[in-house]
């Protein structure tokens, strides 16, 4: 079973739970309460490569990275240098991630945040929704071609902007096939943990120009993104060095003004 595999398998199983405790009816009506969406796509097109930080207390690759008590502080603090959209992890078991954060975390901060989770269920979609996300990802490894094509719609009927993720080029021809907007390339492999920075320019060139293009994990500093970029990045998406550093806040600004560059592409 791949690393992958095993992540789903308990994210079912934590699904089932919240199902049996709260019924999808439940969730829809807290939904329809929700604050209206803000607009994720228009903050990525935006001129410059932008930020996307992560809230991100542990992973599968490196165990625990930052206790983060007070995760709205921290996407305050991303906020105030300068990130575009802020990624919240909310699985529980091996990211130590919740919803609560997530809405924690909207509710402090003016630009748009992501659900960064295993998504296999309409369900938790609507989840993502009632607590105030307005950009969910989709992973393409996780998911057969017809869930993630009924996916991709009901995440924009409810809306949602999908961030529908790749690893080869395969998948993402089949991201590109189930109509998203949006395509991260995850230097990540999800199978093996194995990440290599060089994915995204093999990747990100075979995707549709229109496409909003973001690398996903790997990024150190600003060297990494300027080299993201001169791959065609629109955008990064940002979590280790962010949490294990000591300044939350001068990290992503100095990423931003990495991205910033006039030399590097100016959005549309
Ligand atoms: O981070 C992991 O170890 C991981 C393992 C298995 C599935 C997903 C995983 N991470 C999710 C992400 O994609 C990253 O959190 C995100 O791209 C940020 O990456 P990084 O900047 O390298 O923390």
């Amino acid at each position: 079973m791949s690393v992958l595999d095993e992540i789903i398998e308990g994210v079912r199983a934590d699904l089932a739970d919240r199902q049996r405790e709260v019924p999808l009816d439940a969730v829809k009506e807290k939904a329809a309460g929700a604050p209206a969406p803000r607009d994720a796509l228009a903050a990525l097109r935006g001129p410059g490569v932008a930020v996307i930080a992560e809230v991100k207390r542990s992973s599968p690759s490196k165990g625990a990275l930052a206790a983060i008590a007070d995760p709205a502080a921290l996407a305050r603090d991303y906020e105030a240098g300068g990130a575009k959209v802020i990624s919240v992890l909310t699985e529980r078991r091996r990211f130590g991630g919740s919803l609560a954060d997530l809405a924690d975390v909207r509710a402090s901060v003016d630009v748009a945040v992501l659900r960064k989770d295993f998504v296999v269920t309409s369900y938790q979609l609507w989840e993502a929704r009632a607590a105030g996300a307005d950009m969910v990802l989709l992973i393409v490894a996780a998911l057969p071609q017809d869930a993630l094509v009924s996916l991709v719609e009901r995440a924009e009927s409810i809306g949602l902007l999908p961030l529908v993720e790749a690893h080869t080029e395969e998948e993402a021809a089949r991201a590109v096939e189930a109509g998203a907007k949006v395509v991260g390339v995850n230097a990540r492999d999800l199978r093996t943990l194995k990440v290599d920075r060089g994915v995204f320019a093999r990747v990100a060139p075979t995707l549709p120009k229109d496409v909003v293009k973001i690398a996903e994990s790997g990024v150190r500093g600003p060297h990494d993104l300027l080299a993201y970029a001169s791959s065609g990045a629109d955008a990064v998406l940002v979590g280790e060095s962010l949490v294990i550093g000591r300044d939350p806040r001068a990290a992503v600004a100095d990423l931003v003004a990495a991205g910033a560059h006039p030399a590097l592409r100016q959005g549309g």
